[in-house]
C-alpha cells in the first residue's frame, strides 16, 4: 500500500472505538457495557451524574486504568499496551492539579515541551511554540509568574496548556472549566473550537454541565447506569424528546392548565370550542436540560434504574 493510500485509509478509522467496555471495582459494576466511537476532529462531551463513571472511562482510554472487559482502541492502539510514541500523541488534562508551584509558567511549559520534540513531523511541529501556547490559553501576562501565585482559573488554563503542549491528536479534558469565571469559560470554549477546527484535534471532555456540553460538543454522550443512554448532537437529542407539553390559558377570568402529548391539536380544539374567550395562552415543552436534570435528581436519590428508564423513554 502506498503511503498516501495508507494515510487515507488510516484517516477513516475512528480515533476512538469503545465496545462493551466494562469496569468493576470490587463487587460494584460501574461500567456495564459502554459503546461509542469518535472520528477525527470531533468534539465529544461525556456527560453524566456524579459517580456515573466518566473519570473511570476517560482513565481507561488514557491507559491509566485497566478495564475489566470490552474492546478499546485509541488512535488504533489498545491503551492497555500503548507505548511512548502512542502516548506522545495524546493530551491529558486531569481533574486534580499536579503541583509545580515553584516553577514559572513559561519555564514549565518549555521544559515539558521538550519531551515532544522527537515526535515532531512534517505535518505537525512539536512541541507548540511556548509563547504562542501561552497566548492561546490567555496566560501571556502571567508567563513569568510562579505557578503557586496563580488563581484557580489561571492554574486550570495552565493545566490545559500542559495538556496541549505536544499538539496532541487526541485530547482528554476531565471537567476542564471547573473554577472558571464566565469570561475564562468563553475563552476556553473558543480555544476548544480552534483546536478542533484548525488542528483537527479530536477532543473528549467530561462535564456535569449540559449547557457547556451544548456549546462545545459536536456530540453529547450521556453516561448513566453504566451505559451510554443517549448519543447525538444537542439538537438531535432535543428533537428526539417526546415529552408532554404544558398548556396554560385563561377563560372568563379563570386559569386553566393541561398537560398533553399533542399541544398543537389541543390548542386547535380549544380555539374551535371557545374562540375569542381564550386569553393568555402559553405552551411549554420540557427542555433537554429539564429532562436531564430530572434524570440526575433521580439518579442522585439512589433511583438509578428508574432515572435511566425514564430518560430513555422520553428520548427514544
Ligand atoms: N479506585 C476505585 N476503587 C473503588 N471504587 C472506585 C474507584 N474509582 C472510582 N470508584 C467508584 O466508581 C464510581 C465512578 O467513579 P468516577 O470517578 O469514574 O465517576 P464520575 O462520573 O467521574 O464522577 P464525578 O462526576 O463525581 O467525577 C464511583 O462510585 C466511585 O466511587
Amino acid at each position: 500500500m502506498t503511503t498516501a493510500r495508507a494515510a487515507a485509509v488510516g484517516s477513516l478509522e475512528p480515533v476512538l472505538a469503545v465496545s462493551n467496555l466494562q469496569m468493576r471495582y470490587g463487587t460494584k459494576d460501574v461500567l456495564k457495557g459502554v459503546d461509542f466511537t469518535a472520528q477525527r476532529g470531533e468534539v465529544l462531551a461525556l456527560l453524566g451524574p456524579n459517580g456515573a463513571g466518566k473519570t473511570t472511562t476517560i482513565e481507561i482510554l488514557e491507559g491509566f486504568r485497566m478495564r475489566s472487559d470490552g474492546e478499546v482502541s485509541v488512535l488504533g492502539t489498545d491503551p492497555a499496551h500503548g507505548k511512548e510514541a502512542w502516548r506522545a500523541k495524546l493530551g491529558v488534562v486531569l481533574q486534580s492539579w499536579r503541583d509545580h508551584g515553584k516553577w514559572r509558567v513559561r519555564e514549565l511549559l518549555a521544559q515539558l515541551g521538550r519531551y515532544y520534540a522527537p515526535y515532531s513531523t512534517e505535518q505537525v511541529k512539536r512541541p507548540w511554540d511556548t509563547d504562542e501556547l501561552i497566548e492561546a490559553v490567555g496566560l501571556t501576562e502571567h508567563a513569568n509568574l510562579k505557578i503557586a501565585t496563580l488563581s484557580g482559573g489561571q492554574r486550570r488554563r495552565l493545566d490545559v496548556a500542559i495538556g496541549i503542549v505536544g499538539r496532541p491528536e487526541l485530547l482528554f479534558l476531565d471537567e476542564p472549566t471547573v473554577g472558571f469565571d464566565p469570561h475564562a469559560r468563553r475563552e476556553f470554549h473558543d480555544l476548544v473550537h480552534r483546536l478542533s477546527d484548525m488542528d483537527e484535534t479530536t477532543i473528549l471532555l467530561t462535564t456535569h454541565d449540559l449547557d457547556e456540553a451544548e456549546k462545545l460538543a459536536d456530540r453529547i454522550l450521556i453516561l448513566a447506569g453504566g451505559r451510554i443512554i443517549a448519543d447525538g448532537s444537542a439538537d438531535a437529542l432535543a428533537r428526539k424528546m417526546s415529552t408532554e407539553a404544558e398548556v396554560k390559558w385563561t377563560r372568563n377570568g379563570e386559569r386553566f392548565v393541561h398537560s398533553t402529548l399533542d399541544a398543537t391539536k389541543y390548542v386547535r380544539d380549544l380555539f374551535a370550542e371557545y374562540g375569542d374567550q381564550i386569553g393568555d395562552l402559553e405552551v411549554r415543552q420540557a427542555t433537554l436540560e429539564e429532562t436531564y436534570m430530572e434524570m440526575v435528581r433521580q439518579f442522585e436519590a439512589g433511583e438509578a434504574d428508574t432515572a435511566v428508564r425514564t430518560f430513555e423513554e422520553v428520548t427514544k
